[in-house]
């Protein structure tokens, strides 16, 4: 069912010094820094050749990665992008494993403009597990 990772995300605690980290010491591409309000985060994009590092910083008040921040000062990684074909098929299969999907249940616009639907942590071996529609 799953393709290619389509990206590891990084929730950091200073999204300035982490855009740095990666673009000056490291000598990644790095895109702007996005709000998306309908998610809780701001995002920033690293480009890798074989894939992306998207880096998470909390937006308003509710935001979905803030208690993971307090657990983790120093940030680190929040969760896998796997790309699949059909994200209403997943999410079939997979309802009918038994796994758990956040939110509402159905499938949302993620930062790419394709479909999303996020995995509980607990049905994936401790690692929140994001599906992207490619
Ligand atoms: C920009 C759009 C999109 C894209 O296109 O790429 C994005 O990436 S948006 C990214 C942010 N959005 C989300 O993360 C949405 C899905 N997340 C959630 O619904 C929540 O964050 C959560 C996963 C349900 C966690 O909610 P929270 O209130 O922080 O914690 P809980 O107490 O409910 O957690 C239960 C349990 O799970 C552990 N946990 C929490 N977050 C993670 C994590 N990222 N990775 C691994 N485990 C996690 C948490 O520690 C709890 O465990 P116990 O302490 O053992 O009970
Ligand atoms: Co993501």
């Amino acid at each position: 069912m799953i393709g290619k990772l389509n990206h590891v995300a990084i929730a950091v605690n200073d999204l300035d010094a982490a855009v740095a980290l990666y673009r000056d010491t490291l000598g990644a591409t790095v895109s702007e820094a996005v709000e998306q309000p309908d998610h809780g985060v701001i995002t920033v994009f690293v480009e890798l050749p074989n894939t992306k590092i998207e880096l998470l910083y909390p937006l308003g008040d509710n935001s979905p990665i803030q208690g993971f921040l307090n657990k983790n000062a120093s940030g680190g990684i929040h969760h896998l992008c796997y790309e699949v074909e059909d994200i209403h098929a997943a999410k079939d299969k997979l309802v009918a494993d038994g796994m758990r999907i956040l939110g509402s249940g159905e499938p949302r616009i993620g930062a790419h403009g394709k479909p999303i639907l996020f995995l509980h942590p607990k049905d994936f071996c401790g690692t929140l597990v994001e599906l992207e529609e490619v």
